[in-house]
């Protein structure tokens, strides 16, 4: 734990900040590549390992049962090894996890690989924030944030562009998995970097107190808001509905739609590449305008006719698309339309959904509510590929049978309706005299 002596300590000059958050942010980008690695090789591991779509999405959520029970055990481990320690044990996590998987096609082995990142990746997460939140005071801690998660969303990007800038590597579905591994050295180096910066400013300089908040008690969830409660159901089936249509994107766009997996990669990274410029846009514009809630529905009403639209719609003309580091393609028109708009959506609904939680919940709380959002936002990721890989199983979607893929897509607009449902009710209490502020700007405040 730091030890302040304010006041006769100096705090960090911007130099030493700006490394702290270049560190922080390589060891994200790393966590987030890991992360979104799996997705392109789905097709592979079908085609030349036998993985049905069940043990696909049980790999899959297999993450976030661990992630789960690593946010029951909260902030303690943090807490109790520092940020420094902390993040760099995370980071050689997550590296452990990736090897595990790129080491073997067996499904036990990716099983338990995946689950080690769950392990190593969530608290990564938390570990960084802890960390951004000890350099970073103020308004530069919120830009500090947005630029990290920025930086996070580009390895997610970039797993996707894989598919071009690394196309030669997936001749099988090992050799992706191996450069994944790569970045999780690069992350576990960026980390190490971290921890020798804090260990020589250590003493030297002021990092002030850490912030008081409590850790999650299931004891006391019953105390929070209606409010706090529907944008708790809005995170669960909004990420359950985006993480795991991302997860078998690649291979849904190469079976259903008969793209090559380069293209199939660059349809699938206009999501984080939308999200990395618009986030921070829409997030300066609604603390401007406010109307939080009503952004929240909008989004969740734009939403729930895309994933009908890439089932029924006809493609349209085939459209040219050019993006940085992969290239350029012909995609048809529809599915960009849809994957733009579902790029909106991904970023302005985080953009809005995650700091309006400060506005309902008291600040010394803020820890413990974000601890269950992310829990409860994990259990519906971990259920809903199982839901959906059991659909495309049972209902023989592939390439001869691109249908079998629709009820899939059916259950993805169930929760983007009950996504609208609960932003609904959300604005519905929050315009009335209930509200917690959540429609005020600060365009209201200064008028
Ligand atoms: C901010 C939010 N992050 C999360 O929801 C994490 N709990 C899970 C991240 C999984 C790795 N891509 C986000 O990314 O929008």
């Amino acid at each position: 734990m730091t030890t302040t002596n304010a006041g006769a300590l100096p705090r960090p000059t911007p130099l030493q900040r700006w490394l702290v958050l270049l560190f922080v942010s390589v060891a994200m980008f790393a966590n987030y590549y890991i992360y979104d690695s799996f997705g392109p090789v789905v097709d592979l591991l079908r085609e030349q390992e036998g993985f049905s779509y069940d043990q696909i999405s049980m790999i899959f959520s297999a993450y976030s049962v661990a992630a789960v029970l690593v946010l029951l055990a909260g902030g303690y481990i943090i807490d109790r090894w520092g940020t420094k320690v902390a993040i760099t044990v995370f980071a050689a996590i997550c590296l452990g996890a990736a090897a595990l998987m790129a080491s073997t096609a067996k499904f036990e082995t990716m099983l338990a690989g995946r689950f080690l990142l769950g392990v190593g990746a969530e608290p990564l997460i938390v570990a960084a924030t802890a960390v951004l939140a000890k350099w970073f005071k103020g308004k530069e801690l919120s830009f500090a944030f947005g630029l990290n998660l920025s930086i996070a969303r580009l390895g997610s990007a970039s797993a996707d562009w894989s598919t071009s800038f690394a196309e030669p590597l997936y001749s099988n579905w090992q050799d992706p998995l191996w450069l994944a591994t790569g970045v999780a050295g690069v992350g576990v180096a960026a980390a190490m970097l971290y921890w020798m910066m804090e260990a020589r400013t250590e003493g030297r300089v002021d990092l002030g107190a850490p912030p008081e908040t409590d850790k999650l008690d299931l004891k006391r969830m019953y105390a929070f808001s209606a409010s706090f409660w529907y944008i708790v159901g809005l995170c669960v089936v909004f990420y359950a509905t985006v993480f795991p249509f991302r997860a078998f994107a690649i291979d849904y766009f190469q079976q259903a739609h008969g793209l090559d997996r380069a293209t199939a990669g660059m349809l699938s990274s206009l999501l984080p590449v939308a999200a990395i410029v618009a986030t921070p846009l829409f997030g300066l514009w609604v603390d401007r305008v406010g109307r939080r809630s009503l952004f929240m529905a909008i989004g969740s009403l734009v939403m729930l006719p895309l994933f009908l639209l890439v089932t029924y719609a006809p493609p349209g003309p085939d459209v040219g698309i050019w993006i940085p580091f992969a290239g350029s393609a012909e995609v048809p028109l529809t599915l960009l339309v849809v994957m733009l708009l579902l790029g909106g959506v991904f970023s302005l609904i985080p953009a809005v959904m995650w700091p309006s939680v400060a506005y309902i919940v008291r600040e010394n709380r803020l820890g413990a509510a974000y601890s269950m959002m992310t829990l409860c936002q994990q259990v519906g990721v971990f259920l809903v590929p199982l839901v959906v890989g059991r659909l495309n199983t049972h209902f023989l979607a592939g390439p001869e049978n691109a249908g079998g893929y629709a009820p899939g897509m059916w259950f993805y607009t169930a929760l983007a309706a009950l996504g609208l449902l609960f932003s609904f009710q959300l604005w519905r209490t929050e315009s009335g005299p209930g509200g917690h502020g959540l429609e005020r700007g600060t365009k209201d405040a200064a008028g």
